[in-house]
Parts: structure tokens; C-alpha cells; sequence
């Protein structure tokens, strides 16, 4: 069966996106989830995602990692189904949708997506590293010259590691680069690789930055290797709410795929 499919890119984080209002997809063919994430024989992405109608919200997201698995948050692809959602006309500039962490209400505003991330009231800090959930589990550690710095090795060897068992977790490589400015690299579980931008990753280290008193504002710019983010949040007693992640989402192409 051949079925349109469009093809987005949040900071370089890039996605297949296809409109399963009418369920022809079948949620769980893992196989050719990932056949059609390979960058070789497929279509090419990070992840995968369906747009599906939802009983209490205007739609919702269902994600799948480039290995073909659904699995747990994408802050990008968050951003990415919004502008899908106004492309279809579905929403005009706010929304409110439901994932597989429950609900988040985005807006459009001059062409920059606002998406509304879960808040978040636990986080881990240990002298070497930072560990904290926004949806997706994320890692997070210092480093200097982050460049020239390995990326995929130490980051595959982390998220395999004794930490965090069978689940694993993606892992973020963090240089300060001025007050409230922050380089960012992201190893991403479920493509097992050095991704160019990872939305729940880069609002992970916002937040992590801030709880260290590494940075004081509580807007904070992230710098990936495929463009530029802004988290904005609010602390609170318990941690943080009103968590914000801001940044490009573009339609870059359509076709047809063979499902
Ligand atoms: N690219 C994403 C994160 C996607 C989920 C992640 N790979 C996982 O399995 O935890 C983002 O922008 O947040």
C-alpha cells in the first residue's frame, strides 16, 4: 500500500511523519519503521512519527525511535508535529496534544515552535554527572573542547554501561560557553548515535545547569550541532514547571513510501 508520508527537520533532529487518522498504519511493524529510518536503503530519520485523533486533545503523537521501537518522549518531534498539525489545518497557532507523557500544549509564533514540556521534580546530581527524566531519560556530564570530543564512544559506553540497565539512557555532552549559554551534543538511544539536536535532551540540561547554579537566568540558550534552542522554566519548591522548549521546526519534503 503506498501511503504519503512527509519529511521534517527540528535543529537537524529529522523525522518521517505520516498522517494515521485513518489507522492504515500498523503500529507494530518495527521492521519497517526501521527499514524506512535507514539512511541508506530508507527514507532517512532520527525517528518516526504518527499523527493519530485523540479523544481529549486536538491529536496525538505516537513515536518511534530509528531502530524501529516506539518509545518514551521526543521534544523535537513535539515541535515537529505542531507545525504538521498547522500544515494539515488542523490547528490554527496553539494547540494542545497528547503524548505517551501525557499532554502538552504548543503554540506558533512567528514561525517558531513553543512546546510545553511535563514538569519536572526530581533530579539526580552526583559530582561527575546529572541524571534527570523530561519525558525521556537523559545523562548529563561536563566536558571541555566539546568539538572535537567522542561523541558516539562515550556516549554509547554510557548508555550501555552498569548505570542504567536494560532501558539505558541517552546521554548529553555539556560545554558552558558564556552565563546562560550552553554547548550541546547528545548521543540519542534508539539510533545509537550522536544525533544533531535532541529536544527532551537539551531541556534536560537547562535544567540541570540551572539546579547546579551553573547558570542563573531562567531562559537558557542551547546550542546543538544543528542549530540553536531556548528552554524557558519556572522553580519552584519541588523543581520545575512551566518548561518551555523553543526553536525551528521545517517541513522539508513529501512522498510516497511503500508501507
Ligand atoms: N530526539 C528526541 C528524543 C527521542 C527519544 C530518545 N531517543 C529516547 O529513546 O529516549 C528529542 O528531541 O527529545
Amino acid at each position: 500500500m503506498k501511503m504519503t508520508f512527509y519529511k521534517y527537520q527540528g535543529t537537524g533532529n529529522d523525522f518521517i511523519i505520516v498522517d494515521n487518522r485513518l489507522q492504515k498504519i500498523d503500529k507494530n511493524n518495527t521492521k519497517r519503521i526501521a527499514e524506512l529510518c535507514d539512511r541508506r536503503f530508507g527514507i532517512g530519520a532520527d525517528g518516526f512519527i504518527l499523527l493519530e485523533n485523540d479523544k481529549t486533545s486536538d491529536f496525538k503523537m505516537v513515536y518511534y525511535n530509528a531502530d524501529g521501537n516506539e518509545s518514551s518522549m521526543c521534544g523535537n518531534g513535539g515541535r515537529c508535529i505542531t507545525a504538521f498539525a498547522k500544515f494539515l489545518g488542523l490547528i490554527d497557532d496553539e494547540t494542545e496534544f497528547n503524548a505517551i507523557d501525557g499532554l502538552h500544549k504548543a503554540k506558533i509564533e512567528d514561525g517558531i515552535v513553543h512546546l510545553q514540556m511535563q514538569d519536572v521534580s526530581y533530579i539526580e546530581s552526583f559530582e561527575t554527572h546529572t541524571f534527570l527524566d523530561t519525558g525521556s531519560p537523559h545523562h548529563i556530564e561536563m566536558v571541555t573542547a566539546i568539538e572535537s570530543f567522542n561523541v558516539k564512544e562515550k556516549g554509547s559506553t554510557i548508555r550501555y554501561g552498569g548505570l542504567y540497565g536494560k532501558a539505558g539512557s541517552n546521554v548529553n555532552f555539556v560545554e558552558q560557553i558564556t552565563d546562560d549559554t550552553f554547548a550541546v551534543r547528545t548521543y540519542e538511544r534508539g539510533v545509537e548515535n550522536e544525533t544533531l539536536s535532541c529536544g527532551t535532551g537539551v531541556t534536560a540540561v537547562a535544567l540541570a545547569m540551572h539546579s547546579k547554579a551553573k547558570a542563573s537566568k531562567n531562559v537558557i540558550n542551547l546550542k546543538t550541532q544543528g542549530g540553536e534552542l531556548k528552554v524557558s522554566f519556572n522553580k519552584n519548591e519541588k523543581g520545575y514547571d512551566n518548561i518551555w522548549l523553543i526553536g525551528p521546526a521545517e517541513q522539508v519534503f513529501k512522498g510516497e513510501m511503500e508501507w
